[in-house]
């Protein structure tokens, strides 16, 4: 684990060890621009619906890994927020002290889990503008953020040449990772298993530099019912919300089964029957609602699930869906951390599978994948214990400026098919395909 302001070497003592405190102002901004407007190549993001966050900057930051990945980041953001100085005129969901973050799906990565505080946070939530400014130790005032935002965006938004990318397979070509699904579902049969969540990765190359934003951009626009999320350089536009915390209610859409809308027939019942009246599909999204519900349930004095799922549609796919809510059970004043509540949640069956740990040890032994943070969550929190954390998918990592690794991966029970599921992949690359210019 490293915690550290983030200019300072990665060894460096935390923000209060050192003696200094964080402080935050949140003020309301008139004549804000939109948040796609806002967008520039190093911007942190969090947008549904024109709604959301665009941060830019770091002040602070811890990074890690391993089992206590997330008791860490709890730790560390604990101690940010204890000494922290906040000045918060709005208190709207995502005003305040606000850090993003991205943890890895395993505690195995070798990859980086991160939280960090941004200098500056544009937000807009219900109709209403506000930026935040966050310093270390200096008193900062509402006019410097706004002229630091101003001086963000005179930073022209990149001129986004066309994009001529190649496509490789990742870890494993297509016909290996079929005969993984397929040692997949045979293992369902064999060791009492009874949903695997099988992913694979690819490679988009580009001859021309990839432009972070625009990519963001294009999913913000094609994808409003999703969260567009951009952390670090991890970006994408994920449907599946694992946790949304706001005043002491937890909010989260779960969901598992899906068809592809590409080639789908014009027939309005389609989808429907094609999910809602398959079994297979039924039985994979209950194993994802049940395992939210049961990790939730310890934590809630009043959950609220629905008894059918419903069929939500994005531009590329059909998924079967389900809006879980509760109310969080308060120990006196205090509500459950976020980053423990998000411990215990993380991997649900739609990621992982039923049993959690054996679905989690075949994934390792079969998938030969580090997924980093795909199928991770990423999202944000703040010093209250409010938040939005997805589950890190229809994303990439951006590992240079012309490279883009892509991450998909499909619920597998005991009548999936090897071919079907890898067409699905594909199915769920398309956002980050298109949105890179990769695919028409
Ligand atoms: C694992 C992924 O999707 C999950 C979420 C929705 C539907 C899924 C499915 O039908 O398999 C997956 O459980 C992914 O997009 O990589």
């Amino acid at each position: 684990m490293t915690t550290q302001p983030a200019d300072r070497p990665k060894a460096a003592p935390t923000a209060s060890t050192l003696g200094f405190v964080l402080r935050s102002l949140t003020a309301p901004l008139a004549d804000a621009p939109s948040l796609t407007e806002a967008l520039r190549e190093d911007s942190h993001c969090w947008v549904r619906r024109n709604e959301g966050l665009i941060g830019f900057g770091r002040i602070a930051e811890f990074t890690g890994n391993g089992p206590e990945r997330f008791a860490e980041a709890q730790q560390w953001w604990g101690e940010q927020v204890t000494q922290a100085r906040i000045e918060d005129q709005l208190r709207v969901h995502g005003s305040g002290l606000v850090a993003f973050g991205s943890f890895t799906f395993s505690k195995f990565s070798k990859q980086d889990s991160q939280l960090f505080v941004p200098r500056l946070l544009l937000g807009v939530r219900d109709g209403t503008s506000w930026l935040t400014i966050n310093s270390v130790d200096d008193d900062v005032s509402a006019e410097t953020a706004r002229a630091e935002l101003a001086s963000y965006l005179s930073a022209p938004a990149p001129t986004v040449p066309d994009p001529d990318f190649s496509l490789s397979t990742g870890a494993l070509s297509e016909a290996e990772w079929m005969s993984v699904v397929a040692a997949g579902v045979a293992a369902i049969s064999d060791r009492s298993l009874e949903k695997l969540v099988l992913a694979r990765d690819i490679v988009a190359r580009s001859s021309q530099p990839i432009s972070r934003s625009a990519v963001l951009r294009a999913l913000i626009e094609r994808y409003r019912e999703c969260w567009s999320y951009g952390v670090g350089n991890f970006i994408g536009a994920t449907p599946e919300m694992l946790i949304d915390i706001e005043a002491g209610v937890a909010r989260a859409r779960v969901l598992a089964g899906t068809v592809d809308r590409a080639g789908a027939p014009e027939d309005p019942g389609y989808a429907d029957r094609m999910l809602m009246d398959s079994e297979k599909q039924r039985q994979e999204h209950e194993f994802a609602v049940k395992s939210l519900v049961r990790e939730l349930a310890p934590f809630a004095t009043d959950l609220s699930v629905p008894i059918k799922p419903f069929v939500l549609e994005l531009p590329n796919v059909w998924h079967l869906a389900s809006d879980v809510s509760a109310e969080l059970a308060r120990n006196g004043e205090h509500l459950p951390g976020t980053l423990a509540l998000l411990e215990a949640l993380h991997p649900t069956a739609a990621v992982c599978g039923t049993p959690r740990a054996e679905a989690g040890a075949l994934i390792r032994e079969l998938e030969h994948l580090d997924r980093g943070p795909y199928a991770g969550p990423v999202g944000w929190l703040d010093a209250a214990g409010n938040g939005e954390w997805g589950i890190g998918l229809r994303g990439a990592v951006l590992e240079d400026s012309h490279t883009a690794r892509l991450y998909a991966g499909c619920g597998i029970v005991q009548a999936s098919d090897p071919q079907a599921e890898l067409a699905e992949t594909w199915a769920k690359f398309r956002p980050m395909l298109q949105a890179l210019g990769a695919e028409a």
